[in-house]
Formats: C-alpha cells, sequence, structure tokens
C-alpha cells in the first residue's frame, strides 16, 4: 500500500505546507550538474564522473536564482533532507508540469534506511528555466518488506552541503 503525503511529510525535512499532495511530498529544486568526463560502472566498483555546477543566471536581478536549461541531460540535487523508513520503500516522479513542458526527471529505487539529499537525471528535451527552490518532482513511499537496510555509498550524501 503507497502511504498518504503527511506520512511521506514525516520524513522529508524542510517541507512547507505547499509541497504536501495527497499521495506523496513534492521535491524541489536545489543545484544542476553537468558531468563533463566519463564515469565507470565496473563489477565490483563505481565511479561518478567529474561534473560541474550549473551556474544559475539571474533574469534582471530577479531573485530567486534561476537555470535557463538548453537540451542534454542533466544531474539535479534535491533540497530536502529524504529519510525511507524502515518497512518502506521509496519512488520519486516527476511533476508533470515538466513533462507537459518537454522534459523528463528519471529516477532509481530509495531504499529503506536511506538518509541523504538525493539526486535525479533531468532530460530536458526543449528549453526551460527552472527557478532553484521550484518544486520539480514526488516522493511517494510504498509499504515493503526488506532484508537489511541501505548502508552504501551514498548514506548521507550531501548531508554536509551548505545551502548556500
Ligand atoms: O533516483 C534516485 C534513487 C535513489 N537515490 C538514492 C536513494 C537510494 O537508496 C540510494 C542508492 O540507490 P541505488 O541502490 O540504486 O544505487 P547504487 O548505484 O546501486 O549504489 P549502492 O551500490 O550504494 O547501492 O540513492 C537517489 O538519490 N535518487
Amino acid at each position: 500500500m503507497y502511504r498518504d503525503g503527511a506520512f511521506v511529510g514525516e520524513h522529508v525535512t524542510p517541507t512547507t505546507h505547499a509541497q504536501i499532495q495527497p499521495n506523496g511530498v513534492d521535491l524541489t529544486l536545489d543545484a544542476i550538474f553537468e558531468p563533463l568526463e566519463p564515469g565507470r560502472i565496473t563489477r565490483n566498483d563505481t565511479e561518478i564522473g567529474k561534473r560541474q555546477r550549473v551556474a544559475s543566471a539571474e533574469l534582471e536581478r530577479k531573485v530567486p536564482e534561476t537555470y535557463y536549461l538548453e537540451p542534454g541531460g542533466y544531474v539535479v540535487r534535491y533540497d530536502e533532507v529524504i529519510e525511507i523508513p524502515e518497512g518502506h520503500v521509496g519512488f520519486v516522479y516527476p511533476r508533470s508540469s515538466l513533462m507537459r513542458n518537454g522534459c523528463m526527471l528519471d529516477t532509481a529505487v530509495w531504499d529503506a534506511g536511506y538518509e541523504g539529499r538525493g539526486e535525479g537525471l533531468l532530460e530536458v528535451h526543449h528549453d526551460i528555466e527552472l527557478e532553484r527552490g521550484a518544486r520539480i518532482a514526488q516522493l511517494v513511499f510504498a509499504e515493503a518488506d526488506h532484508e537489511g537496510t541501505y548502508e552504501g555509498s551514498y548514506q548521507r550524501e550531501n548531508l554536509q552541503t551548505p545551502r548556500d
């Protein structure tokens, strides 16, 4: 069974009222990165290639910061700290407004026990303007059996990264 948005909200920090949806919690955009060098996945190891943070531009000195993205693949970091509680698995979906604007968010499985500020792959098929802090995705929780909890290399990722 999928849990309701209020339950998901207890495991996502910080959240505002506007982020709590009937079936999940909206996640907001923090930073955007462009891969610069090849990564590497072998049978025993994973290496994330170097990447460069995409600079935001100010539109006529408007705040908050705004990103202008041309077609390509970008790694986005969400602003919220997410904890996946035991007995659950998390899934992130794009906000439909992204799709309707010709963009897509590709995501993977969020394991029970994971805690961190996670990332996703933003596919831009048509130029788009995104404000930093805009809601771009939605996290949902399903109840799930599991053996053990997440202890991989992304555990507690980006928690020390300051929100500048
Ligand atoms: O779209 C996603 C999906 C998952 N995660 C987080 C939560 C998840 O628990 C963790 C690890 O994901 P996964 O197990 O798929 O990564 P891996 O490449 O297999 O790494 P590891 O070997 O550490 O399991 O990354 C994200 O940040 N974004």
